[in-house]
C-alpha cells in the first residue's frame, strides 16, 4: 500500500517535561520522528519569542487547527487549549491502536489521530485542464417537444379529445421526437415494439398514449358493455387490457400518476397499480374487482398470476416492459419469462397480426422500452419480443448491426456536462463549496441532486450538510430540521427517521436550502414520503442519494447533478445526469474524479457526446472552492484556503465528539471502499481501489484515525459483528427466497452496513464483481 503518511503527521505523545527542554523521540518511522523533531523546536523558538513578548501573562492562548498549508500535531500543540485537549482524549475511539513516541518509554494513552493539512501534499492531476470553453454557441435541445409547426398530437393519430386534454389539461401542446415516432405505429399496427430513446424525450407517453387511445375507440366492440354506462363504453368489467411493469415500486407510482392524468379525460377506463407495500388481501380486492390497466412490479404480479384467480388475464393486449435494463439488472429475468409464459398460456386471443384499425389489438402485443440498448435490454428482447420494430429518434446514435442493436447511448445535447478532478482530501470541501455556490442566489439552481455511492455514505453527508454548528447562533434547529419523514421500527420502538432537514452547512442567509436523503435501507414509507416532498417542492433543495433515484425518476426542475462518487458504469453515468435537462429543459452535471488514472474516465464521458465531447468542460478545484468559501466574489488572495481548513476542522471536530457521528463516518468510509470496489470490469484500470490513497479518503470523511485502524460496529474486523452478520447471513439468505422484489430494489451499493441482511447480499454482489479479488486487495 502507498504511504498514507504524505503531508500527514501522526499524533504522538512526548514526555511532559519542561516545554522548552527537547524532546526525545524515539520507535516510529524515521520520518515523522524527524518532522516531530522539528515541529517541537519550532514550537519551542514560538513558546520563548511569545514569553518574551507577550504582555498577557498567563493567558490561555486560542486552540489553533493548522492553517492551510501546514500540519498539525495535536496532542503535542501547546497553543491548543487543555479544555479540547481533554474533550478529543475523553472521545477516543476505543478501538484506536496507541502510539508512543514517549521520550521516557512510559505508554502514555493519547488518541492516534492523524489532523492532516487539506492542501498540503495533493497528487497533482496528470492532465492539463483544458481552456474554458464557449458556453455562448446555442445547442438545440434533443430532447423538447417538437416545434416544427407540423407535429400535433392530432396529426399522430390521437383523437380531437384526447389531444385537447392534453393540451388545456396537461400543458402538452406538441409531441416530442419519440412520441412521433412511436404513437401513431402503436395506434395503427399490432406488431411488438422496441421504444428507445435518451432520458426525459417522454417514452412514458410514447407507449401510454397510444393505448389509452385504442382503449377509448374500442367503446361497443369489446364484451361486457354497459348501456348505462356512457353507451358502450369501456368500463372496469371489460376485461384487463394492458399490463405494465417497472422495476421499481417508485417508477410504478409515476407511470400511474401519468396514466391517471391521462384517463381524467376517460374515466371510464380503470386502472390500478399491484406493486406491494400493502396487503396482499387489498391488492387481491382491487383486482377481484376489475381492472382495465395493471401497473406492476414483476415479483407481485408473478406472484399474482399463481395465487390469486380474480386477476383474469385472458384479454390481455399489451404487455409493456419499462426501464428494461434495470429489469434485467435487478435480477427480474425468471419472474418475466413467467409472467410472459403464462400470459400466453392463458390469452384467448387470436394470433393475428391485424385488427380493425385504432381499436383493440388481436394479439398480445409487447413493447420493451429502454433508454439504454445493452446485452441485458437484448436479452429481454429474445425472451418477450417477437419481430419486434426498432422505435427510435432520428437523433438517436444506435443503430442495428447483424440483426443486434449497437447502442451509442447519448446525454441530452443540452446538458452541460464537466467534471472537476479534485484530491480525495479536499474532496468534502469541494462538494460544499458547489453546492454554496449553486445555490447562492435565490432562483441560480432550484434543486440540485448529489450521488453517492452507497447508503451510509448518503447518511453520514446528510448529517454533515445538516449538522447544527456549536459556534453558529444562525443555524439554531429550525422547523425544517425538525422534520421527520415515516417512521421505521428499530428495537422494539418507533424511531423516527430523518430524511429531510435544512442544509445549515451551506449557511446561505438569502436562500434556505433544505436537504432530502434516499436510498434504499430506508423504509418504503420514508423513500415515498421524501421523494414527493423533493419532488414538489417549490424551494431550492437539494437530494443526497444512491443509485436508487437514478433511474427513471421524473423529479422536477432539477437544474444540477452532482456524481460526488463517479458512476459504476457509463450507463449508469447517463441515467443519472438524465435526471436534469429533461423534455427539452436545461440542466448541468459535474462528475468529481481523483487525480491519477481516474481521469482516464473523461475518455468515457465524452462518449456521451453526439459531438465527441468537445463541449465537456473542467471545472478548476481552486475555482470551486474560491466562490464558495471566497468572500462574495472579492478575490481577497488565499482566505478562501482558510475558510475551508476552518470548516473542515469544524467537522472533524463535530464528528470526534459524539461517538454516534464518529461510527457513522467510519461506516461511511468503509461502506465507500467497499463500494468503490464494484465499478464495472471494463473501467476497474480507471477506479482501481489499489490506487485510492486510504489516508487522504478519510480526510473526506472528516476522520482523523489510521486508515487501518478504523472498524466500525457491524464491519469486518470486529469479531462480535462477525458472529452477528454469520447469523444474519442465514437470514437474509432465507428473506431472498421469499422472491419480494422490493428487497431486490436494493442494489449492494445501496445497503446500509447497519442493514445486516443487506451487508450479506451486498457481499454476495462483491464476490460476483471482483471475480477472485480479495474485498480489500488494496496495496
Ligand atoms: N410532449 C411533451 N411536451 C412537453 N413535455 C413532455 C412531453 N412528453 C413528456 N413530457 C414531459 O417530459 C418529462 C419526461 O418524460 P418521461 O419521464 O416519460 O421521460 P423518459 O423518456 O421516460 O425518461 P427516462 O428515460 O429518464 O425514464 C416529463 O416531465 C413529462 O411530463
Amino acid at each position: 500500500m502507498e504511504d498514507s503518511s504524505d503531508g500527514l503527521l501522526l499524533n504522538f505523545s512526548i514526555d511532559n517535561g519542561p516545554l522548552t527542554a527537547p524532546a526525545n523521540f524515539k520507535g516510529g518511522r524515521w520520518r515523522d520522528r524527524l518532522t516531530a523533531k522539528y515541529g517541537a523546536r519550532y514550537r519551542q523558538k514560538k513558546i520563548a519569542s511569545h514569553f518574551n513578548s507577550t504582555t498577557k501573562e498567563n493567558s490561555h492562548p486560542k486552540a489553533q487547527d493548522p492553517v492551510p498549508g501546514k500540519s498539525h500535531i495535536d496532542t503535542n500543540d501547546v497553543s491548543r487549549s487543555a479544555k479540547r485537549q481533554r474533550v478529543e482524549e475523553s472521545l477516543r475511539p476505543t478501538t484506536t491502536k496507541l502510539t508512543t513516541y514517549s521520550g521516557s518509554r512510559e505508554k502514555t494513552e493519547k488518541p492516534h489521530q492523524i489532523i492532516s493539512s487539506l492542501f498540503t501534499f495533493n497528487p497533482a492531476s496528470k492532465t492539463a485542464a483544458d481552456e474554458e470553453l464557449n458556453s455562448a454557441s446555442p445547442i438545440e435541445p434533443s430532447n423538447a417537444p417538437l416545434l416544427d409547426g407540423l407535429s400535433t398530437f392530432t396529426s399522430l393519430g390521437l383523437s380531437p379529445t384526447l389531444s385537447a386534454h392534453l393540451l388545456l389539461k396537461l400543458e402538452l401542446k406538441t409531441p416530442t421526437a419519440i412520441q412521433k415516432a412511436t404513437i401513431p405505429e402503436l395506434i395503427k399496427d399490432d406488431n411488438d415494439a422496441f421504444i428507445q430513446a435518451e432520458t426525459g424525450s417522454g417514452k412514458t407517453l410514447a407507449y401510454l398514449l397510444p393505448i389509452v387511445q385504442r382503449i377509448v375507440n374500442s367503446a361497443g366492440t369489446v364484451g361486457n358493455t354497459n348501456k348505462s354506462n356512457g353507451g358502450g363504453k369501456v368500463h372496469r368489467d371489460s376485461g384487463l387490457f394492458a399490463v405494465i411493469l417497472a422495476p421499481t415500486r417508485e417508477l410504478c407510482r409515476q407511470i400511474s400518476v401519468v396514466l391517471e392524468s391521462l384517463l381524467r379525460c376517460a374515466h371510464w377506463i380503470v386502472a390500478g397499480t399491484v406493486i406491494g407495500g400493502e396487503k396482499k388481501k387489498s391488492e387481491k380486492a382491487r383486482l377481484r374487482k376489475g381492472l382495465n390497466i395493471l401497473v406492476a412490479t414483476p415479483g407481485r404480479l408473478a406472484d399474482h398470476l399463481d395465487n390469486t384467480e380474480a386477476l383474469d388475464v385472458r384479454n390481455v393486449r399489451w404487455l409493456v416492459l419499462d426501464e428494461g435494463d434495470r429489469l434485467m439488472e435487478l435480477g427480474f429475468e425468471a419472474e418475466i419469462q413467467g409472467i410472459v409464459e403464462k400470459l400466453e398460456k392463458k390469452s384467448q386471443l387470436t394470433k393475428a397480426r391485424v385488427s380493425p384499425a385504432g381499436s383493440l389489438p388481436n394479439r398480445k402485443v409487447t413493447i420493451l422500452c429502454s433508454a439504454t440498448m445493452k446485452m441485458s435490454v437484448q436479452r429481454l428482447g429474445e425472451l418477450s419480443l417477437k419481430e419486434a420494430i426498432h422505435l427510435k429518434t432520428d437523433s438517436s446514435n444506435s443503430e442495428e448491426i447483424d440483426g443486434r442493436f449497437e447502442d451509442n447511448f447519448s446525454a441530452p445535447a443540452q446538458l452541460q456536462q464537466s467534471y472537476a478532478v479534485v484530491p480525495a482530501k479536499l474532496r468534502l470541501v469541494t462538494l460544499v463549496a458547489a453546492l454554496k455556490r449553486a445555490f447562492v442566489r435565490r432562483g441560480s439552481v432550484m434543486k440540485a441532486i448529489v450521488f453517492i455511492s452507497c447508503a451510509d455514505s448518503v447518511d453520514f453527508h446528510f448529517q454533515v450538510l445538516s449538522r447544527q454548528n456549536r459556534d453558529d447562533e444562525n443555524t439554531k434547529p429550525s422547523a425544517k430540521q425538525e422534520l421527520t419523514s415515516g417512521t421505521k421500527l428499530a428495537e422494539d420502538k418507533q424511531v423516527p427517521i430523518s430524511t429531510i432537514a435544512s442544509a445549515t452547512s451551506l449557511c446561505i442567509p438569502d436562500n434556505q436550502v433544505t436537504l432530502h436523503k434516499l436510498h434504499g435501507s430506508l423504509p418504503q414509507n420514508v423513500r415515498t414520503s421524501t421523494l414527493a416532498a423533493f419532488s414538489q417542492s417549490k424551494d431550492p433543495a437539494v437530494l443526497i442519494c444512491t443509485d436508487i433515484a437514478s433511474r427513471g425518476l421524473d423529479l422536477s426542475n432539477v437544474d444540477l447533478v452532482i456524481e460526488y462518487d463517479p458512476p459504476f458504469s457509463k450507463d449508469d453515468h447517463l441515467h443519472r445526469v438524465g435526471r436534469t435537462a429533461r423534455a427539452g429543459r436545461d440542466g448541468r452535471a459535474l462528475v468529481y474524479l481523483l487525480p491519477g488514472d481516474e481521469e482516464g474516465y473523461v475518455e468515457i464521458l465524452k462518449e456521451s457526446y453526439r459531438d465527441g465531447g468537445k463541449r465537456l468542460c473542467r471545472n478548476k478545484v481552486d475555482e470551486i472552492l474560491k466562490r464558495g468559501f471566497g468572500s462574495s466574489g472579492v478575490d481577497s488572495g488565499k482566505d478562501w484556503e482558510e475558510r475551508a481548513t476552518e470548516w473542515q476542522l469544524e467537522v472533524e471536530r463535530w464528528v470526534l465528539e459524539d461517538p454516534k457521528n464518529l461510527e457513522m463516518a467510519r461506516r461511511a468510509y468503509q461502506s465507500h471502499i467497499r463500494a468503490y470496489a464494484t465499478h464495472v470490469t471494463a473501467e476497474r484500470d480507471i477506479f482501481n481501489i489499489k490506487n485510492l490513497h486510504l489516508g487522504h479518503l478519510a480526510k473526506a470523511f472528516a476522520l482523523r484515525d489510521k486508515p487501518g485502524s478504523i472498524k466500525a460496529p457491524g464491519t469486518r474486523g470486529n469479531k462480535e459483528s462477525r458472529k452477528v452478520r454469520r447469523q444474519d447471513g442465514a437470514a437474509a439468505k432465507e428473506s431472498q427466497s421469499t422472491g419480494e422484489e422490493n428487497k431486490r430494489s436494493k442494489s449492494s451499493r445501496d445497503i446500509s452496513m447497519s442493514d445486516p441482511a443487506g451487508v450479506a447480499r451486498m457481499k454476495a454482489k462483491m464476490r460476483e464483481h471482483m471475480a477472485g479479488i480479495s474485498e480489500f486487495n488494496i496495496g
